[in-house]
């Protein structure tokens, strides 16, 4: 694995399709004088929030609520889908438009329920970036969840940022040093500092924010999108806690003064579980270590006596907890045992 000049992790590039809808009707399967409808003049979406069947999606600057049109069939839609929509899009109260058309993802982030959890589900579609939010104290910074977070930003071929809060609290100190040595993104922010440092790695981006509870997640948001309450039509779901969404992830776009770009936010998603995610990836999201997999036996599970990154890190080349981490990852330990 490498890192490009703009500091992107380079990857093998997914255009994971299996589940991406389209309108594709079976030909001979109407009688001619029922042609379907070809829908060339829907107009184009793209969805911010998915609420038990019901598709929020911004047309223009309109906040307008559809629901999927019967012939997309089973497929889902996520928060950040381009859709094409048709019916009422005056985005009036008690009016309903139709999404006929998902177009293909550029990107899509998964997890798993949890580390043991075979379901997969997509959260996003056609994120850029994964800004893994870890406080410096208050709670502590848990490098195995951002360990955690990385994988899932390398799987999904995202850029990862690791933005470090509450620097008014304490000094980003030797973790942060460790992370940008592995040339991994990181800003840092605290009350009462600038955020235009971060702003510049959003702009332009669908950046998507993960965090665990009380790190200073829904305080950047409010912070980047003042207007929220205005972009997803009347609701704040940043703040608006007890909302039954059936999804948990909500899309805002960017002030387009300043550039553009969408956050979207994951308020019920605390951490990515990653039973979707091959050992090889895995460990191949960890470049402190894969060099070292080249000595590793054929089909080594990283896990037994003759694993070369033991060897590795013996001789200083990575730092112990790394090792760990990965171990933690391969066999679906949770991050806070001991
Ligand atoms: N000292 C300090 N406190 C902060 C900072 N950012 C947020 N906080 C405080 O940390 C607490 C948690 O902030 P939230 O923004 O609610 O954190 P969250 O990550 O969204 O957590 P949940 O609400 O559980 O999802 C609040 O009391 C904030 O006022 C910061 O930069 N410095
Ligand atoms: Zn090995």
């Amino acid at each position: 694995m490498g890192v490009d000049a703009g500091g992107r992790v380079l990857t093998r590039r997914r255009y994971v399709d299996e589940d991406s809808v389209r309108v594709r009707p079976r030909p001979g399967s109407r009688p001619r004088t029922r042609t379907r409808p070809s829908h060339d003049d829907a107009a184009e979406g793209r969805v911010v929030t998915v609420d038990r069947g019901r598709y929020t999606c911004l047309v223009e600057e309109r906040s307008v609520t559809a629901m999927k049109a019967r012939e997309l069939g089973r497929g889902s839609i996520v928060v950040g889908d381009r859709v094409r929509l048709v019916g009422d899009l005056s985005g009036r109260p008690d009016t309903l438009a139709r999404v006929v058309r998902v177009e293909d993802r550029a990107s899509v982030l998964r997890r798993t329920a949890d580390d043991t959890d075979p379901v997969e589900r997509v959260i996003v579609a056609n994120a850029d970036q994964l800004v893994i939010v870890t406080s410096l104290a208050d709670p502590p910074i848990r490098p195995r969840f951002v360990d955690r977070c990385l994988v899932a930003a390398f799987d999904a071929d995202l850029l990862p940022l690791l933005c470090l809060t509450k620097s008014d609290l304490a000094e980003p100190g030797d973790l942060a040093d460790l992370y940008r040595e592995l040339e991994v993104p990181c800003v840092v922010t605290g009350r009462g500092g600038s955020l235009d440092e971060l702003r510049t790695h959003l702009t332009g981006r669908s950046s998507v924010f993960i965090g665990s509870s009380g790190v200073g997640k829904s305080t950047l948001v409010n912070a980047l999108v003042p207007d929220a309450d205005r972009a997803v039509g009347g609701v704040n779901p940043v703040t608006g806690r007890g909302r039954h969404t059936s999804t948990s992830a909500v899309a805002f776009p960017l002030p387009a003064d300043s550039g553009g770009g969408w956050i979207v936010d994951t308020p019920g998603v605390r951490s990515f579980g990653l039973a979707h995610v091959d050992p090889q990836t895995v460990a191949a999201a960890f470049p402190d270590l894969v060099e070292a997999t080249a000595d590793c036996p054929p089909g080594c599970d990283h896990l037994t006596p003759d694993c070369a990154l033991d060897a590795w890190v013996a001789r200083g080349n990575a730092r112990a907890t790394r090792l760990d981490s990965l171990r933690r990852l391969l066999t679906n330990r949770p991050d806070d045992e001991p």
